[in-house]
């Protein structure tokens, strides 16, 4: 459950009054999420989400904010933050930065098809293509001296096979230079859980807060290797060239990111590998959901590896 702070329905009401949003009917802490505190809010407006961010760095959360803002401007189906009366979007509540936005419909889901992933590929073009008018930037947090200093972290925890791996994997990556490929805002952790789908009409995207300036490429990469995999943590064709299809569609890959394709899913599983083992050997003091299983892609990765030329063949589409 990850309500950290806990929020009564006085403290609400008089944070409300800040906010052209009608009076409060109802709202409840939501189970789901592992960064902030999230309630549903409904008002006699309508339904919204309450976000009390507990240690995100301050710093970056206008990025997130206004980002999601954009975005909605643009017909991205994600979460559009309310503005108070003196237009502010972040509102202290017991101390920590808050915010509201509008609550999407749907829900996620887990057993995607080929065509939930042409709907998530198209989406997710637009949102690269929609971001490019963005005048605000903010650098990958997760990025290469990210799995650096993390692999330095986790290495004593890993048996040998997996040392060996995670030293590899980092040489292999540092060869090549991210730098050349098309760039800009990147949501960065698009897995099923963030999209929202009614019925099977995909209705939302949410949890902005991973988004930062990296290749479009490598966000592609993240979204296939959650979307578009197997039981057995291989990439499944008919998932993967719908999403590609899809995406390139609405924007067409460089032959650069074409050849690039099997390094940066690569790259992707690397990421989430290590930021899950540093999640389990080093779980957060006041942490409450159980962490997510490493070895998941640490097998994806171990798979990619072995099946780079298959890799390539995606972009026959
Ligand atoms: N704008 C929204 N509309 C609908 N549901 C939302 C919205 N924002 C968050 N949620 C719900 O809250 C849960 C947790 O939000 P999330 O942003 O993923 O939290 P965290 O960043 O802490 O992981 C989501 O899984 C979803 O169920
Ligand atoms: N998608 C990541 C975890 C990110 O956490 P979130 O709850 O903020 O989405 C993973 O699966 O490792």
């Amino acid at each position: 459950m990850s309500v950290y702070t806990t929020v009564t329905p006085e403290e609400l009401k008089a944070w409300l009054t800040q906010y052209s949003l009608g009076t409060l009917i109802e709202f409840q802490g939501i189970a789901a999420g592992i960064e902030n505190t999230n309630y549903f809010v409904t008002t006699s407006h309508g339904r919204y989400v309450l976000t009390l961010f507990e240690r995100m760095a301050e710093a970056s959360l206008p990025f997130y904010i206004h980002l999601m803002a954009h975005l909605a401007s643009h017909g991205i189906p994600c979460p559009q933050p309310i503005a108070s009366l003196d237009n502010r979007y972040l509102n202290p509540l017991k101390g920590k930065p808050a915010c509201i936005v509008t609550r999407l419909d749907g829900a996620p889901d887990m057993q995607p098809g080929p065509d939930h992933c042409a709907q998530v590929g198209e989406m997710l073009a637009d949102l690269h293509l929609a971001g490019k008018s963005y005048g605000i930037s903010l650098a990958n947090p997760r990025g290469p001296h990210w799995w650096r200093k993390t692999a330095r972290a986790v290495m004593p925890k890993l048996d040998s096979a997996a040392q060996a791996l995670l030293t590899e994997e980092l040489r292999f990556q540092a060869l090549y230079r991210f730098e050349d490929l098309p760039r800009g805002v990147i949501h960065a952790d698009l897995f099923r859980d963030n999209v929202l789908f009614e019925g099977a009409r995909l209705s939302g995207v949410i949890d902005f807060y991973f988004a930062c300036n990296d290749a479009w490429l490598y966000d592609l990469a993240i979204t296939v290797n959650d979307w578009c995999l197997t039981e057995d943590c291989t990439v499944d064709a008919a998932r993967v060239q719908a999403m590609l299809g899809s995406y390139s569609a609405r924007r067409p890959l460089t032959a650069i990111e074409k050849g690039a394709w099997p390094v940066m899913l690569r790259a992707a599983a690397l990421r989430f590998w290590l930021s899950r083992l540093y999640d389990l050997h080093f779980p957060r003091p006041g942490e409450v959901t159980h962490a997510k299983d490493p070895r998941h892609f640490q097998r994806v990765l171990e798979n990619h590896i072995r099946q780079e030329a298959e890799l390539r063949r995606h972009w026959v589409v």
